[in-house]
């Protein structure tokens, strides 16, 4: 083994100049295939990223010759990452090229998927479903959509994701993990992390079960007791949004107290004729407020903000690129004026600080302190951004009322977005854990999928499931093998992130009333951790920001405390669902 510290050195400085000329190359690929989706650019794409792959296992066998006993912890850290390659140390050329074209093919079904409906006019997901569900109130159109798209979608998919699976776990065995699920969580750092985010989510399960029994009583007086199962779950397509994650779309139906101003802004940006770089344009201002890094001009030359009026096929679902040329950062969204829209530009542009953030380090080491720190970033400007004072500030809301009703309304509205997601975020990875760790096959594919929606989101299918049906395909993270715990975990460390920015701004009011814009002492806290990028154990970015190491519910309890002691009093004794999926009375 080399043990010469200055030839490694000089190892790493050679891998870090050819690597981001061989990663730009392919990620410019990426962005042509999900900004244009044609046969060509797809072939392109898998060539580009065949050949990184190969550059990449070379890179790794060079970097086994070196000696890392005598490194110090980061360049060890750095020699670690390189040569886990993941599922680039495929060299079965048949195999690796096979598992490129299934995931793309995936990706290609879920991004040009409709729902043709009646008049042979076919809807898009995005903006068409989006806003039905948004907007809808009529049972059986919801039905149509909800069931129309995981025909389109899901149902197209689930041969091709048999097929991926085998693929990805045979890849990164050759590296000993266990199975794609091991090496995803190995980013975490812990080998107790299921157990980890399991006993958060139980921690935060009384206070779900309690928006959830709101929830369904309030749906209940819309549609009728008849719509709803005994089993106590409310049927899927109901909640606002195509997967039931977030239910932001329910608030002016769900609000504690009427007469008071409605919290969703929708309408009012619609109203003050907001566009799609209107609202980039106000995050990018509020990271400027904090003394962050503002886009640069390739962001705005480069990034596609809203979907193309030309014909193109495109991937819609919001993504952020780091081209690795410290360059070129990009956004591609279709972004739509709504107010969840708003939530997930702050939440890309979040990304972006990031990348901007740590484009100095090695690009090994230019990555989250985990896959959750990244989801989070953005979500924690958001926390900001949403409070009535800044709502106001932003001219999207008109009175602020400091009353306790007012105070009860604004947490509802977070909490549609917020506790509704969390058993949505657990569930996800829970069903893919156990597909690539083999627990589930195939045939109990769907099965599983909804024992897990039942139990766990207390949410149940409107009409009967069979075998051919592929629901999970349904959710894009599934055909672009994205892993989903991060979410889950940036929900819980959002709220730490949250507290310490206003502990450091000198904030003393209510957390949920907390706006840290213009302060620039939290800017630096902030990007004092963006700085660090993945160069260090995550604790270590954490307890530098926080004051301690681990992930923990409590700031989130806190937030929301005012409320659960609301839906307690509103709830008594009707909450609760029994855990198994509700059967279907066959019909005679
Ligand atoms: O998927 C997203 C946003 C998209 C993303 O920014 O997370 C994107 C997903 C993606 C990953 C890989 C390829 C293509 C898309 N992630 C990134 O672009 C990204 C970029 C660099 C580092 C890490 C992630 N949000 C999730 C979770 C979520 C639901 N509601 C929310 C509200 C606010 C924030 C997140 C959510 C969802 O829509 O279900
Ligand atoms: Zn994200």
């Amino acid at each position: 083994l080399i043990s010469d510290l200055s030839e490694a050195q000089s190892f790493l400085n050679d891998y870090n100049t050819m690597m981001e000329v061989v990663y730009s190359k392919s990620i410019k690929a990426a962005w042509a295939f999900y900004t244009n989706i044609t046969d060509h650019n797809r072939e392109v794409m898998v060539a580009e990223d065949l050949y990184s792959d190969q550059v990449a296992q070379q890179a790794a066998r060079n970097a086994s010759q070196y000696n890392l006993t005598i490194m110090d912890q980061t360049m060890r850290r750095e020699f670690i990452k390189i040569m886990d390659i993941g599922s680039a140390a495929q060299t079965d050329p048949v195999k690796q090229t096979r598992l490129k074209e299934v995931l793309s093919e995936m990706e290609t079904i879920y991004s040009t998927a409709k729902v043709c409906i009646g008049d042979g006019e076919c809807l898009p997901l995005e903006p068409d479903l989006t806003r039905l569900f948004a907007t809808s109130r009529d049972h059986d159109v919801l039905l149509a959509a909800w069931q129309g798209w995981r025909d389109a979608s899901g149902a197209k998919m689930k041969e091709l994701y048999t097929e991926f699976v085998t693929l990805s776990n045979e890849a990164l065995a050759i590296l000993g993990h266990a199975d794609t699920g091991a090496y995803w969580r190995s980013d975490y750092d812990s080998p107790e992390f299921e157990e980890e985010v399991r006993v958060l989510f139980e921690q935060l399960r009384p206070m779900y079960e309690q928006l959830h029994a709101y929830s369904r009583r309030k749906l209940m007086e819309i549609y009728g007791r008849d719509k709803f199962p005994e089993s106590g779950h409310i049927p899927a397509h109901l909640l606002g949004n195509m997967w039931a994650q977030e239910w932001l779309n329910l608030v002016d139906d769900f609000m504690p107290f009427k007469g008071k101003p409605s919290m969703d802004v929708t309408k009012e940006m619609v109203n003050q004729g907001y566009t799609p770089l209107r609202i980039f344009q106000l995050a990018d201002d509020f990271f400027g407020s904090l003394g962050m890094i503002r886009m640069p001009p390739e962001f705005w030359n480069g990034s596609m903000l809203e979907k193309p009026t030309d014909g193109r096929e495109v991937v819609c679902h919001a993504s952020a690129w780091d081209f690795y040329n410290r360059k070129d950062f990009r956004v591609q969204q279709c972004t739509d004026i709504t107010q969840s829209d708003l939530e997930t530009v702050h939440h890309e542009m979040g990304h972006v600080e990031y990348f901007l953030q740590y484009k100095h380090l090695p690009l090994q080491l230019r990555g989250g302190a985990n896959p959750g720190f990244h989801e989070a970033v953005g979500d924690v400007i958001s926390l900001s951004v949403q409070t009535p004072e800044h709502m106001k500030s932003i001219g999207l809301l008109s009175t602020i009322g400091n009353d306790t009703e007012s105070d009860i309304n604004f947490l509802m509205s977070m909490a549609l977005q917020k506790i509704a997601f969390l058993p949505f975020g657990y569930l996800i990875d829970q069903w893919r854990w156990s597909v690539f760790r083999g627990d589930t096959s195939p045939e109990e594919y769907n099965d599983h999928w909804w024992d897990l929606r039942c139990r766990y989101q207390g949410v149940s299918p409107p009409v009967e499931r069979s075998s051919s049906d592929f629901d999970p395909g349904a959710k894009y993270h599934i055909p672009a093998n994205t892993p989903y715990i991060r979410y889950f975990v940036s929900f819980v460390i959002q709220f730490q992130f949250h507290k310490a920015l206003c502990n450091a701004s000198g904030y003393t009011g209510p957390l949920h009333r907390c706006d840290v814009y213009n302060n620039t002492e939290a800017g630096k806290v902030l990007g004092d951790m963006l700085k660090l990028g993945s160069s260090k154990p995550w604790t270590f970015a954490m307890q530098q920001m926080t004051g301690q190491a681990t992930m923990d519910a409590q700031p989130l309890m806190e937030y929301f405390e005012p409320l659960l002691e609301f839906l307690r009093r509103e709830n008594g004794n009707d909450y609760g669902w029994h855990p198994h999926c509700p059967t279907f009375k066959r019909s005679v």
